[in-house]
């Protein structure tokens, strides 16, 4: 039987273009990056926790909104496949799944306000983001290393958004966690462009794990920024459910998950 590392092709062992840091097969003969693997944990760990604390907003608001947390299972999964094998495959499931994930935020959460004119309502909306998807989704194969790249800007996009959203904002809760949530991405960020351009230096003192750091980091990057953005559309679109800002497990703790709670409920879902 042909065993997955003798597959030929997109299949196959660091069939990848893309290599990170961390040396290949250090700890193990079928686990290429062994830390960048096993720091996927994080999604397994953020994703069940984030989907359980904000059933009650995506309850009121959209059940749909519980798709980001489920992709990002999916994002985990693929990621570890990635990092497991380097193979070609595994990189265009990994980055293609964020594509997606990002797809669905998009739709679900862009404020209606700065919709394109010729856009009539969200399902509108929601249907030109699947076009857009769909159609960078067949050509991030033109070329696969230029996906990553392409990826961050969307970070750039969506701070520059909640930036626009945040003028004037002046709920010291609100604005706590806008900066936490940019605080997290800055330090991901700076672990992603480490280790992808200082490799050099980070062997030289045999700290090659700034890629499994950045894995940590942006998930919780992720669960504090999708809370911030979630609420600011909570807020326009079920002001009646008085929604507000919680930390878990405990309110009063510096390094909680955040998530919505809504202090009123109605018994009329407002759909978008
Ligand atoms: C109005 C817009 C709403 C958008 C909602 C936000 C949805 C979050 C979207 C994506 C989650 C990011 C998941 C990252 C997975 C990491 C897997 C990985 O490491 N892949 C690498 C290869 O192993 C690959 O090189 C990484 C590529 C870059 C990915 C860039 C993702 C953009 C992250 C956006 C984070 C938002 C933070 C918001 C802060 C205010
Ligand atoms: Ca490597
Ligand atoms: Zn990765």
């Amino acid at each position: 039987m042909l065993s997955f590392e003798k597959m030929p092709g997109v299949f196959s062992y660091e069939s990848s273009a893309v290599d990170w840091c961390e040396d290949n097969y250090k700890h193990s003969d079928n686990v290429v990056e062994y830390f960048n693997t096993m720091s996927n944990f994080v999604f397994f760990v953020v994703a069940p926790i984030m989907l359980y604390l904000m059933h009650p907003y995506a309850r009121e608001r959209n059940l749909a909104i519980h798709l980001v947390w489920l992709m990002m299972i999916f994002v985990g999964l693929f990621s570890v496949y990635f990092h497991m094998t380097l193979s070609f495959v595994g990189q265009m499931l990994d980055e293609l799944s964020i594509l997606w994930v990002l797809a669905i935020g998009y739709s679900l959460w862009f404020p209606r306000k700065h919709f394109p004119s010729f856009v009539r309502d969200r399902t509108s909306f929601s249907r030109l983001v699947l076009v857009i998807t769909a159609t960078s989704t067949v050509s991030s194969f033109i070329k696969p290393t230029a996906n990553a790249y392409a990826l961050n800007c969307f970070a750039l996009h969506i701070l520059y958004s909640v930036c626009m959203e945040l003028k004037g904002c002046t709920d010291q809760r609100v604005l706590r966690l806008a900066w936490a949530s940019f605080g997290l991405w800055v330090l991901a960020i700076s672990c992603w462009i480490s280790d992808r351009f200082g490799c050099s230096f980070w062997q030289k003192i045999n700290f090659c794990y700034l890629h499994g750091i950045w894995h940590i980091l942006i998930v919780v990057a992720t669960a504090y920024g999708s809370t911030l953005i979630a609420y600011l559309d909570a807020s326009v679109e079920i002001p009646h459910s008085l929604p507000d800002l919680q930390y878990w497990p405990q309110d009063s703790w510096a390094l909680g998950l955040p998530y919505i709670v809504l202090k009123s409920h109605t018994k009329t879902r407002k759909r978008c």
